[in-house]
């Protein structure tokens, strides 16, 4: 039997949507008003907006019921890898956009929250729990890849060593060689590292996530400037076939007069041209073979849009939506780039090279050539009403659909499930605490960063009442969960609610001994999905973004660890913050001196602070050397003296009656 392809395509609305007027959504469609572009609008409507329809597989709405990440993961995504353990089935999941819509969100995942984790932390979780679950784990194999096209380059991020392979436009003797020069397949293949559990695979996620290219842009302070791909390879010994999951984030370039036209941006937007053309030649045309030098970015989608063999791998393409009227034709351009990828995939077949729909010019012919469409393997009837040249436009306001049954809520729909015990109390509510530091080290808290590390203060998320604050917040949601998870021995428990009143009284300690007794509950339950949490609670102290947060609390436990260890062999550090002996003592007011103490505790201050630091503790010496030659000592106190620290000889000095 042929295979049938398979091609679905879905839209996540931001929340920030809802309210606008010029957007509407169902279940499967969403309505926008858009500028009529010449003659694709109706007749009589010239130069005025309307109302397009542009249909879904599934409309993620935020008013819409279990609209969620986990939704979202268990609509979208779990399919796909049940049908890679089931079947070595092989997807793409493809999420485009304007730039600050949500892509990185839906793929990755969101800074605040733990559930707002994307498709790629919760598939990996999905795939190592169905393999877990299966009595032959050990004929399956995991590797991981994860790489990013950036300035017409392939980074693998995750090379530790320098990561740039190539470069368009340097002649064939210059270049490296690079992984694309091969198929796309062997190219994900060469950056492979094998995981052989879920902890790994995460690791290999953060890894990968910090060093992707961001820049601050007026849109979104952090916008990927790179096309990141990450995909999780599945092989079976038994098998020759493997089952490769794939993650695409593609890179929006920067459109609107404050953003900046750099090499980055254009290299993102000629690919994404590139790809629109290719879509649009597969669904139409059929492909040229051989495909004239295929970019990166296009030869990598190819397998995914090209006519294959008996089996297709399917493509789910993702549209995340932040309307915004000022940027109406940008969203158009992505909804008309989305529906012509769905089109070209659906049209896949293995006797037929892209022999799409006919192209509709007029409302009559569009009709027709929906009713003529190929809807055999539609994922949706709405599907076939649609040209990929122009959205229907429509008249009126179409009947919606019925809603479906009420649908389970996020925590619901959770992986985990969580058994109730109660024999812990509820944690107390967070009241207010004492801060521990007097006004001029507020001041001093408050002081920009650059400052902050010239009066050697060390950064401002190293302050401790921030530490303990963030411990605090852990703590509390630590011990709901644990409080709530039957897999947590009781004395594990107890530990971490003392921990938690423990850092009321001493913050740092409080601090460290939440981390500590969290770190432990993580591990004894030897679950990655725990650790992420961890990670990510640790993180919540700093700015950032999603999955880098996770990074950065491990470098937090690893200075709170430290922290801990100072405390431990000085006693008298927490216990009296002022005891503590600092050469600037003498020099500084004393609310200063405790602040680089406790900068010191923490051990983050930096090259300037450490500078500052020396020279602080010189400067005494260095007000006193011109004073000090003409006094000494003696036995009745200071006298003027001579130059007696140098052995040059004596001043005269007015000589004192004798007794
Ligand atoms: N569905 C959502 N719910 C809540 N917040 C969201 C949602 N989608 C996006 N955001 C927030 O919007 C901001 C921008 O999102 P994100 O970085 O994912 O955009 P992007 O499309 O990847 O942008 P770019 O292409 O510029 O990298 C982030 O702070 C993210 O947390």
């Amino acid at each position: 039997m042929l295979g049938k392809p398979k091609a679905r395509c879905f839209c996540i609305v931001h929340p920030e949507s809802e309210q606008c007027q010029d957007i509407s959504f169902s279940q499967t469609s969403i309505q926008v008003k858009l500028p009529c572009v010449g003659e694709e609008g109706p007749r009589g409507q010239q130069a005025e907006d309307v109302l397009r329809d542009f249909a879904f597989d599934r409309v993620f709405g935020p008013g819409c019921p279990g609209s969620g990440q986990a939704r979202i993961f268990q609509e979208v995504a779990q399919p796909a890898v049940q049908d890679a353990v089931e079947r070595l089935e092989s997807c793409c999941f493809v999420a485009l956009g304007c730039s600050g819509h949500g892509k990185t969100f839906a793929v990755t995942g969101g800074p605040r929250r733990f559930e707002d984790r994307g498709l790629v932390p919760r598939a990996i979780s999905c795939l190592f729990e169905l393999l877990n679950a299966k009595t032959n784990r050990e004929d399956f194999q995991v590797k991981v890849s994860f790489f990013e096209l950036y300035r017409d380059s392939f980074l693998d991020l995750l090379s530790k060593r320098a990561p740039v392979n190539s470069r368009v436009g340097q002649s064939q003797k210059d270049r490296m060689p690079c992984p694309m020069e091969r198929p796309a397949a062997q190219a994900a293949q060469a950056a492979c590292v094998s995981c052989v559990n879920e902890s790994e695979a995460y690791q290999r996620l953060f890894e990968g996530d910090a060093r992707r290219h961001f820049e601050r842009l007026p849109r979104n302070p952090e916008t990927s400037r790179g096309h990141v791909f990450f995909q999780l390879h599945l092989k079976k010994q038994s098998e020759t076939k493997e089952a490769v999951l794939s993650f695409v984030d593609l890179a929006a370039g920067a459109q609107g007069a404050q953003c900046p036209r750099n090499q980055a941006t254009e290299s993102i937007e000629s690919s994404l041209q590139e790809l629109r053309q290719l879509a649009r030649s597969a669904l139409c045309g059929g492909l040229p073979e051989p495909l004239p030098e295929p970019g990166l970015l296009c030869s990598l989608l190819l397998p995914w849009l090209r006519p294959g063999g008996l089996s297709l791998p399917s493509l789910v393409t993702l549209l995340p939506l932040r309307w915004q009227k000022q940027s109406g034709s940008e969203i158009y351009d992505f909804l008309q780039l989305v529906r012509i990828l769905h089109q070209a995939a659906k049209s896949r077949s293995p006797q037929r090279n892209g022999a799409g729909p006919p192209i509709p010019r007029s409302p009559q012919s569009q009709e027709e050539a929906s009713r003529e469409a190929d809807t055999a393997n539609s994922p949706s009837d709405a599907l076939t009403t649609w040209s990929p040249w122009s959205a229907v436009v429509v008249h009126s306001q179409k009947a919606e659909e019925a809603l479906e049954a009420e649908e389970p809520a996020e925590a619901e729909v959770g992986p985990r499930p969580v058994p109730m015990k109660s024999e812990l109390p509820d944690p107390p509510p967070l009241g207010p605490r004492p801060t521990g530091l007097d006004p001029l080290g507020q001041l001093l808290g408050r002081l920009p960063t650059p400052l902050r590390w010239c009066l050697g203060l060390g950064r401002k998320h190293s302050h401790p009442k921030a530490l303990s604050d963030h411990a605090a917040e852990t703590s509390v949601s630590d011990c709901n969960f644990a409080k709530n998870d039957a897999s947590c021995t009781s004395t594990l428990r107890r530990r971490l609610l003392a921990a938690w009143r423990l850092r009321a009284t001493r913050p740092v300690h409080g601090a460290v001994r939440c981390v500590q007794v969290s770190k432990s509950l993580a591990d004894g339950r030897r679950s990655a999905t725990a650790a992420t949490e961890l990670r990510h609670l640790e993180g919540r102290g700093f700015q950032g973004r999603g999955i880098r947060h996770l990074a950065l609390g491990l470098l937090l436990r690893e200075r709170l660890r430290r922290t801990g260890r100072l405390l431990r062999s000085r006693p008298s550090l927490s216990a009296s913050p002022c005891r503590f002996r600092w050469p600037t003592r003498a020099t500084l007011p004393a609310p200063l001196c405790r602040r680089i103490r406790r900068c010191r505790c923490e051990d983050t201050r930096g090259p300037w602070g450490l500078l500052v630091g020396v020279v602080a503790a010189v400067l005494p010496a260095l007000v006193l050397v011109p004073v000090l030659p003409h006094y000494r000592f003696t036995g009745q106190g200071l006298c003027p003296g001579s130059l007696w620290w140098r052995g040059l000889g004596s001043r005269q000095a007015p000589r004192l009656p004798a007794p």
